[in-house]
This record gives C-alpha cells, sequence and structure tokens, in this order.
C-alpha cells in the first residue's frame, strides 16, 4: 500500500558543539547500519555552511572512509579549485583531513565546465555506474542525503519559481541562472533527493531564523526546501540550533540514536 511520507523530525540544540557532535554521531550511526547491510555508505554533501558542521568526523575512528562514496548535492560549474566550487569547499573543510580514497569522491568532470548538458549528463551516468548496476532501482537511493538551506528557501541549487523543481524523471539537471552567484550550477533533482534513505538539512545561526519558520511551519508555501519530503520509508532529519529554530512552532523531538 502507498504510504505518506512521514513527517520531519527536528532536532533543535542549545549550541553548535552539541549540534556538531550529535550530527556526527547520527552519520555514524547510519554509516554503520548502511556498511552492514551493502558494504558501502552513499552521501550526497552540500556546499555554503554545511561542510563546517561535519567537523565531529575529523578524527572520529568510527568513520570507515575507505566504504564511502561521495558525490555533490549540487555543485557549481567552475573549475574544482575554484573559490566558488562545493568540491573546493568540502575539501578544505573535511576531505583533505581526513582518510578517505580520492577516488571515493564523485566531483563534476571540468573538462565539461563549458557545457552544463554535458557536464550534467556525466554527472548523472556518474550515479549511474555507482547505483543503477548494483541496485537498479528507478532511482538512486541515497544512505544520506545533507542538505543546507539558503535565505529564499532554496536548497541544493532549486531554487524558487525555477522550472527545475517540476523535474520529474532526471537524476542531475543544470541552471544557468541561479540567482545566486555563480549562475551556472548542476543539482541533484527532487527524485533523486526525495528517493534517499535518509535526508538532513543543518541550519545554524539567527540568520535562518526566519525562512526556518516558514519552510516548517508554511510548508504549503511550497518553497524548495519543503518540498523535500522523502518517500516512504525514507525519513527527514532537521539538525538545526535554537538560533535558527526560535520562531519555529512545528514540534521539537529530543534528539536520539
Ligand atoms: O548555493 C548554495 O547554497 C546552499 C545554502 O548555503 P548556506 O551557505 O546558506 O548554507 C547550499 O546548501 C548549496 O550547496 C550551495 O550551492
Amino acid at each position: 500500500m502507498h504510504q505518506p511520507p512521514s513527517a520531519p523530525i527536528l532536532n533543535s540544540f542549545p549550541s553548535a558543539n552539541e549540534l556538531v557532535e550529535s550530527l556526527a554521531a547520527f552519520i555514524v550511526k547510519l554509516q554503520k547500519d548502511s556498511i552492514d547491510k551493502k558494504g558501502r555508505f552513499t552521501v550526497a554533501i552540500s556546499g555554503g555552511s554545511l561542510p563546517k558542521q561535519l567537523k565531529g568526523l575529523i578524527g572520529n575512528a568510527s568513520v570507515k572512509w575507505d566504504k564511502w562514496q561521495v558525490f555533490y548535492a549540487d555543485e557549481r560549474a567552475v573549475p574544482l579549485d575554484h573559490p566558488d566550487s562545493n568540491h573546493k569547499l568540502c575539501f578544505d573543510e573535511l576531505f583533505s583531513k581526513v582518510p578517505i580514497p580520492s577516488t571515493n569522491i564523485h566531483t563534476l568532470d571540468p573538462s565539461f565546465i563549458e557545457d552544463l548538458e554535458e557536464l550534467s549528463d556525466h554527472y548523472e551516468k556518474e550515479l549511474i555506474r555507482e547505483f543503477a548496476q548494483k541496485d537498479s532501482a528507478r532511482f538512486p537511493v541515497f544512505d544520506l542525503i545533507l542538505l543546507g538551506i539558503g535565505p529564499d528557501g532554496h536548497t541544493a541549487s532549486l531554487f524558487p519559481g525555477h522550472e527545475l523543481l517540476a523535474e520529474e524523471d532526471r537524476w542531475v539537471a543544470y541552471i544557468e541562472d541561479s540567482p545566486k552567484p555563480p549562475p551556472k550550477r548542476i543539482t541533484l533533482t527532487y527524485p533523486v533527493i526525495n528517493h534517499a534513505a535518509q535526508v538532513a538539512f543543518v541550519a545554524t545561526g539567527e540568520g535562518k531564523v526566519d525562512m526556518l519558520s516558514n519552510i516548517l511551519d508554511k510548508p504549503e508555501e511550497g518553497l524548495p526546501a519543503s518540498r523535500v519530503k522523502p518517500v516512504y520509508p525514507g525519513q527527514l532529519y532537521w539538525f538545526v540550533d535554537d538560533a535558527a529554530s526560535a520562531k519555529v512552532q512545528y514540534p521539537r523531538t529530543p534528539f536520539r540514536l
């Protein structure tokens, strides 16, 4: 029988440190469950403020980096060492500090950055290689997708009012008119995000306070982040601090693993 999506679980933490530690413990638990079941852990990671929140994984002996397969939830069409690159950000904040094999980090192919169609097709094929041959599903089922929210309610590179919000088939799509620079990007689509086993948003600080209450308390407004609703049995989590959740009416859940 078709089941509706589960309600999001909102975890709000009094301090940045508590959030970072709890997020790391949550990721380590998902990693263990995935490796026990399938021998690998597939993760999609965002740029922006997110990579800094993953510092609880650095030096953490429970993380089996050689079993991780990392993709980017969205990426900017720039060289991998460009200051706007999400890969560069994640590499500087996290991957350069942990023993993850470079072949386990799936970056865009910089030779295609001038041709967005090719760039997104190529990245989609990279996902197909990882998922379709192994799971033979219509859409890839990431073990975990880690997302941020922008001040306009965008997530990954899915922006309010953009035609990409209606994409139903492609796994990876491109955008050449992002309202936030740089304009040219590729992004995982909703079908991929919403087929993940677990999705976690991470948002901190007063700067997110109004947007967070809009997303959680007024989902009917259809902001891009409100449209993230993993299909059953997928689960959506929010990891936020009390500064960001100060205006949210949506019920908080005490954090537990
Ligand atoms: O442009 C982007 O923005 C979002 C949100 O960034 P944040 O700095 O407000 O956390 C980010 O999740 C996405 O990966 C990035 O490309």
